[in-house]
């Protein structure tokens, strides 16, 4: 389980997140939804340990992250808002270094087979040719080698087809559920967060979303 207790982040004078509080449980997939600048990726950063904890509490499994920081990191993944790829490599070159740094190990068929998961097929290629959208594949397939537990995607799929972007998230969606993962997903496709997200939390205050979704038949918390 995922604890968030009671956490709160400051930029300068400015609280951007005050006293949020919810808990995940394997095999949960949650949406996280807001306005530009609610703190969407404030919280995602948090929970990848990025950015440290200035008030409140988080555990998983009951280990604290303050004081399992480094131990906890391997269990995530985490898709940047931000693509973070080397442009002059091939697709192969950059699973392969990114397989060396991480913590778990895979062979290059796996790796290979990763990324057909995420509908890249395009191996050899260069990335620095290939679309936008391609390359958020490859940030997804990236964040998935060391076999987090706990897989945080920041709107991982701008600019994806919507094909590939259903495929996707059936992927994610099977991985939640077949094997415990906890997924927590930021968008501003509600429909993306409605089909793929068992549980919805609107940050912010703006009861835009919420009403909306809720319109929809969906549960919202709010944040
Ligand atoms: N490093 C930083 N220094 C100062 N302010 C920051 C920093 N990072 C974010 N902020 C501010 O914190 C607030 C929340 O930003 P955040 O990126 O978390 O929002 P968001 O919900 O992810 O937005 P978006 O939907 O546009 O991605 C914004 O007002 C932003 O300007």
């Amino acid at each position: 389980m995922l604890k968030v207790e009671s956490i709160t982040k400051h930029y300068g004078s400015k609280a951007v997140l005050s006293d949020i509080s919810f808990e995940l449980h394997q095999g949960d997939v949650a949406g996280l939804v807001g306005e530009n600048g609610a703190g969407k990726s404030t919280l995602l950063n948090i929970l990848s340990t990025l950015t440290p904890l200035e008030k409140g509490q988080i555990s998983y499994h009951g280990q604290s992250y303050g004081s399992n920081r480094l131990k906890l990191r391997k269990q995530i993944g985490f898709v940047p808002q931000d693509i973070a790829v080397w442009e002059e490599f091939s697709v192969e070159e950059n699973m392969v270094f990114f397989e060396r740094l991480s913590w778990g190990k895979k062979s290059k068929k796996e790796l290979k087979q990763l990324c057909l998961d995420m509908h890249l097929e395009k191996w050899k290629e260069k990335v620095q040719s290939l679309s936008g959208g391609m390359k958020r594949k490859l940030n997804i397939a990236i964040s998935l080698i060391h076999d987090p537990e706990i897989i945080l995607l920041d709107e991982p799929t701008v600019g994806i087809d919507l094909k590939s972007r259903k495929e996707i998230g059936a992927y994610l969606h099977r991985l939640a559920k077949k094997q415990g993962k906890i997924i927590i997903y930021t968008s501003h496709d509600m429909e993306e967060i409605m089909s793929l997200c068992d549980c919805i939390y609107s940050i912010g205050g703006d009861p835009f979303y919420k009403q909306l979704l809720e319109d929809q038949g969906k549960t919202v918390y709010e944040l």
